[in-house]
């Protein structure tokens, strides 16, 4: 029995749980093992995923888009990535939670960037923070890694950037493209990111970046070279309803089972079988006795 076995040993007495942390990170990158990240945005979620043993939870600004049904990533503050952070903190034990930075956190000045990741840090228990772009965000990394605080690049289609990119389009399908692209990666490697997502990049792309890096990609619509992959929460489960993009895998459809389920408690609420018998409370026998009693006499 190894130490992370023994009864008592793990973490909030629950055993054989093996903390994932950023050296066991760049480790699996090292033995050529494959990541694992999903995003999630509450408690019960979390919890389902830390139980199925997957090793990175991003609390992503998509949280803008799926769970409060905003147009674009655009709208979500702090204070409000903070809420869901800390929902999803107390369902894991074993995953890596990782916080997106949201838009406005980090393009002011680097001292305010490097004051809100300290936020999510204390605030919400992130034990890394994401933010967008490529070598224009290298000394803002440099002084976060320099805080203490672990940080995730995330570059290609970033969706912090929808106006300027003109939508959600794929990045660096030409030769010069990806040159920026690894222009990009290599500063923000050197400047101390510990792992780096690649969104919205052509697979051949994303395999010349993964291969030249010593840290971890995780990619989402970046193909299967990358070093792990990413979904966002109400695509791989099919919350969402609307058609999925191409990168997309469905690995359980939750909405229909959702719907179906509200449509049967519908009826059977307008119907009266719900709630039955057993599902109510009862009297003591005694009290029963009386009001029966009662009920004589009035009658
Ligand atoms: N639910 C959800 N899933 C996501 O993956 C996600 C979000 N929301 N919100 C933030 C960003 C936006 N993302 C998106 C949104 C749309 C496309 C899309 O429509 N892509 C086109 C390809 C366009 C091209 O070829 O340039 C597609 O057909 O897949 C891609 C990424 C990824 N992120
Ligand atoms: C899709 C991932 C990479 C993300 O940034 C998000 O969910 O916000
Ligand atoms: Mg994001």
């Amino acid at each position: 029995m190894s130490v992370w076995s023994a009864p008592g040993s793990g973490l909030d007495g629950c055993s054989r749980v093996k903390k994932v942390t950023i050296p066991s990170l760049l480790e699996k990158k090292r033995l050529g093992q494959r990541i694992s990240a999903i995003t999630a945005y509450d408690f019960s979620s979390a919890k389902l995923i830390d139980e199925a043993g997957l090793d990175i939870v991003l609390v992503g600004d998509s949280v803008a888009m799926v769970m409060q049904g905003h147009e674009s990533t655009l709208e979500v503050t702090l204070d409000e990535m903070l809420v869901y952070a800390r929902a999803v903190r107390r369902g894991l034990k074993r995953a890596l939670l990782v916080v997106d930075m949201p838009f406005g956190s980090y393009q002011v000045d680097d001292a305010d960037g490097i004051r809100n990741a300290v936020r999510l840090v204390k605030e919400a228990g992130a034990e890394a923070v994401k933010l967008e772009g490529g070598i224009t965000r290298a000394p803002l990394i440099r002084r976060l890694v320099d805080a203490e605080i672990p940080v995730m690049g995330h570059v290609g289609l970033t969706p912090q950037a929808v106006h300027r990119m003109g939508g959600y389009k794929v990045q660096g399908r030409t030769l010069a493209a990806v040159e920026l692209l690894r222009r990009d990666v290599q500063a923000l490697a050197e400047a101390g990111c510990f792992s780096i997502v690649l969104e919205g990049v052509p697979r051949e792309a994303a395999a010349i970046l993964t291969a030249e890096l010593d840290i971890p990609t995780i990619g989402i619509g970046a193909g299967p070279d990358c070093d792990g992959q990413i979904l966002v929460w109400h695509d791989a489960m099919n919350l969402t309803g609307a058609a999925p993009a191409r990168f997309v895998r469905r690995y359980a459809d939750a909405g229909k089972l959702m719907r179906d389920g509200l449509v049967r408690y519908r009826a059977e609420v307008e119907d009266g079988s719900f709630p039955s018998d057993a599902e109510s409370y009862h009297m003591s026998g005694e009290a029963k006795e009386l009001l029966n009693l009662q009920q004589a006499v009035a009658s």
